[in-house]
C-alpha cells in the first residue's frame, strides 16, 4: 500500500515515521510520502486561504492550491481519496478494514475551517473520494486524524503485527468490546488476578472473557449491542 499525505504541516506527520509504523515503512509493507500543500502556491505569501463566501467565522482553504497538489501527488495512479473532516461519515473498525485493501490512499488535511466544498467535487467523477470524521468534536485540523486512520488502517496490513491473531480479535470485531487483560503479578496492590484465568480451563476462561466482554458493552456501548446481529448472541450469552 501507498499513503500520500498533503498538509501545511509536514511536521505533524512525523510519528507515522516512529516505531510501528515506521517498522512497517522500512520493510517496505507500506510507503509513506508527506507532502507540503504550499510547495504548489506561487505567491510570495503562499497563501492557502481566503475568506468564506457567504460570510461566517474564520477562513476557508482555497481550491485552486489543492487542485494543483492533488493533481500532482493523484497522478495517473488511481487511489481513494480521504478528506478528514467534523461533517464526514464515522471512521469505524469496518472503514479501517476496507481500506486495508485499496493500493493507494491519498489523504487531504485540512486546517482553517476546511478546504473549499468544490476540491471534493472535482475529486469525485475521477475516483472514490470518501469524506470522515474520526469523533464528534472538533479538532484544529485533519493531520491528527490522519495520524488515526492511518494507525488504523496499517496495523492491518499484513506482516505488520508481530501476533496478527490480535487483528481479527480486536473490539469490534466480534461487534463487542473487549474485556479486561491481566498479567504479572498475580497480587499487586491487593488486587488479584481472576481465579478462572489462572484455571487452565479453556472453557471456563472463554465463558468468562465473553461474559466480561458483554457486561462492559452493555455498560458502555449498548448502542454496539442493538446493533449486533439476531444470531450474534447464544443462549449462554442471553443468561448473561
Ligand atoms: N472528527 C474530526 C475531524 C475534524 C477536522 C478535520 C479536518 C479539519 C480541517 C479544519 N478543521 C477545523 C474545523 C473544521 C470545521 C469547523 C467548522 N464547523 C462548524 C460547525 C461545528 C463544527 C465545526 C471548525 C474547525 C478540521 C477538523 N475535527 N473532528
Amino acid at each position: 500500500m501507498r499513503i500520500d499525505v498533503v498538509t501545511i504541516f509536514p511536521g505533524y506527520l512525523a510519528p507515522l515515521r516512529e516505531a510501528l509504523l515506521g517498522r512497517a515503512i522500512e520493510a517496505g509493507l507500506v510507503e509513506l510520502g508527506v507532502h507540503d500543500l504550499r510547495d504548489w502556491t506561487h505567491d510570495v505569501h503562499q497563501a492557502v486561504d481566503d475568506s468564506p463566501y457567504g460570510g461566517g467565522p474564520g477562513m476557508v482553504m482555497r481550491p485552486q492550491v489543492w487542485g494543483e497538489a492533488l493533481d500532482a501527488v493523484l497522478g495517473e495512479e488511481p487511489a481513494r481519496l480521504v478528506v478528514p473532516t467534523p461533517a464526514g461519515r464515522p471512521f469505524t473498525q469496518a472503514t479501517a478494514q476496507a481500506w486495508a485493501a485499496e493500493e493507494r490512499l491519498v489523504f487531504a488535511c485540512g486546517r482553517y475551517e476546511g478546504i473549499d466544498q468544490r476540491v471534493v467535487d472535482a475529486y469525485a467523477d475521477r475516483g472514490p473520494v470518501d469524506e470522515v470524521s474520526i469523533g464528534d468534536y472538533v479538532l484544529v485540523g485533519g493531520e491528527v486524524a490522519v495520524l488515526v486512520m492511518v494507525e488504523a488502517v496499517v496495523r492491518l496490513l499484513p506482516g505488520v503485527l508481530g501476533n496478527p491473531v490480535s487483528a481479527q480479535e480486536d473490539s469490534f470485531s466480534d461487534g463487542l468490546l473487549e474485556g479486561p487483560a491481566y498479567t504479572r503479578p498475580v497480587s499487586w496492590r491487593g488486587l488479584d488476578v481472576p481465579d478462572v484465568l489462572r484455571s487452565g480451563n479453556h472453557a471456563a476462561i472463554a465463558r468468562w472473557r465473553r461474559d466480561r466482554a458483554l457486561e462492559r458493552t452493555a455498560a458502555r456501548r449498548p448502542d454496539l449491542l442493538d446493533a449486533l446481529p439476531p444470531d450474534a448472541l447464544d443462549r449462554a450469552d442471553r443468561a448473561f
